[in-house]
């Protein structure tokens, strides 16, 4: 037995290991979805009657959807909340959105505030914070533009705001969209990323995606403000954080984020998770290595290069079954997540399963070949640990 050989046996093991704990996530993902999602939410009597909610909606541009998407905002089963519109430019057509739907809906209460601030790096925080600063009630939402609201969504995310828990938010998911973008996002959002969410919920370990969060305001302002955030871009991460921190818990709620922007191209796509990637790699460096292997391709080829070192079996019989059964579990988990008919036909989801798990390990790769971070419409740079600098041209 040469060293060489001791090594190989070892990597072996590892790819076993990580293999087989691969699958345990697949399994809890899918018990766990059945079991967390899509509970009815109900109006209950409460002794100290429902908390106000200020919703902030930081703004930037408008597309078509931006109307509809807002109005849901309107329409919510909700005692008692208003909204603040946050727009930085005061050019934007945004603003001219939120005053029509202002107009068409004068009962609810909602403020539109522009200009921004220059707290620290991140855009979203200096746009939201004078809405923050302005806000009249003991629980704010954050919720991004593109996110549409059912009826009883908000309710629900108050409803699992227990006493233990800081901060309330929903799992990223995508609205029914035609063309192949729609069913590549929803593809991702539903298996590889809603695996990992959801695994990571159920054990407790930070995986909060700030598009949709209810969070308790004061535990903001104990930590220093919203501004106390705003070095980092990804400021969900470490306000997250800095809540389990303090010992607080944080959860998903049983609705998704239904995220509906009318700008659904596969480009936009592949360049918004490249921008998670690096956030994720500069957060936890560890992700270099546990991304790429996670993948459902690599980590098939590595098992089957495990497998045949340690009992000689049939390495492309290995790949073969690993990639049937992984796609069966992805297509079980999308079933749930959705919990109605999907928008397209199977013929349909294994195209784009077979494209985004073939893209996947090549998007992770030039994410890290470009480590800027472009964002709307700036540039950052991202030091180890996430904190983040404008790149001024
Ligand atoms: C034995 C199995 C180990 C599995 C290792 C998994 C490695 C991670 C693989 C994929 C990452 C998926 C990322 C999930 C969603 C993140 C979306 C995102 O990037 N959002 C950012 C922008 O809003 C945000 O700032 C970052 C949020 C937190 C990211 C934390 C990711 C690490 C999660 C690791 C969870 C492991 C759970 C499995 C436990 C066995
Ligand atoms: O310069 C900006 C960029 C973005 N934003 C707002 O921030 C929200 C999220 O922006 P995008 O939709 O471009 O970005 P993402 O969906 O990738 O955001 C997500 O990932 C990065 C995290 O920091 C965010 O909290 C999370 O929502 C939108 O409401 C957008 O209007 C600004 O207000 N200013």
């Amino acid at each position: 037995m040469t060293p060489l050989w001791y090594f190989l046996f070892g990597l072996s093991i590892f790819f076993m290991i990580f293999w087989s704990g691969k699958w345990v996530v697949h399994l809890l993902a899918i018990v766990y979805a059945k079991y967390r999602l899509h509970r009815k939410a109900q109006l209950l009597p409460l002794e100290t009657g429902y908390p106000g909610v200020t919703i902030l909606k930081p703004l930037m541009g408008a597309d078509p959807n931006l109307f509809s998407n807002l109005e849901t905002f309107f329409t919510m089963n909700y005692p008692l909340y208003e909204i603040h519109f946050c727009i930085e430019d005061e050019s934007d057509p945004a603003i001219m959105v939120a005053k029509r739907l202002q107009g068409k809906y004068p009962s609810i209460v909602s403020k539109i505030f522009t200009g921004g601030s220059n707290v620290g790096v991140n855009p979203k925080i200096n746009n939201m914070y004078e809405g923050y600063k302005a806000s009249n009630h003991p629980l704010i939402l954050i919720s991004d533009s593109g996110i549409r609201m059912k009826e009883d969504t908000l309710l629900d995310m108050v409803n699992h705001l227990k006493d233990n828990i800081a901060l309330v938010h929903q799992m990223p998911f995508t609205c029914d969209r035609t063309g192949f973008a729609g069913t590549l996002e929803k593809v991702y959002f539903g298996t590889a990323q809603a695996r990992i969410y959801l695994a990571a919920d159920l054990l407790n370990i930070n995986c909060h995606t700030g598009m949709s969060t209810l969070v308790r305001k004061h535990l903001i302002d104990e930590a220093g403000g919203l501004e106390a955030y705003s070095c980092y871009l990804a400021e969900d991460f470490f306000l997250a954080k800095s809540m389990i921190d303090r010992g607080w818990k944080i959860t998903v709620s049983s609705q998704p984020a239904w995220q509906n922007s009318g700008i659904c191209e596969v480009q936009f796509f592949q360049a918004r998770l490249r921008r998670w990637v690096k956030l994720r790699v500069a957060m936890l460096p560890l992700t270099l290595l546990f991304e790429p292997l996670s993948e459902c391709l690599v980590l098939g080829a590595c098992t089957a290069w495990a497998v045949y070192f340690l009992f000689n079996w049939d390495p492309i019989l290995f790949c073969l079954v690993h990639t049937l059964v992984w796609f069966f579990c992805d297509w079980i988990l999308l079933s749930i997540i959705q919990n109605t008919t999907l928008p397209f036909n199977k013929f349909d989801f294994v195209i784009g399963w077979v494209v985004r798990e073939a893209c996947s390990p090549y998007q992770f790769l030039k994410a890290l070949l470009s480590p800027n971070i472009k964002w709307r419409s700036r540039t950052y740079k991202l030091k180890w640990g996430g904190v983040a600098e404008e790149c001024k041209v």
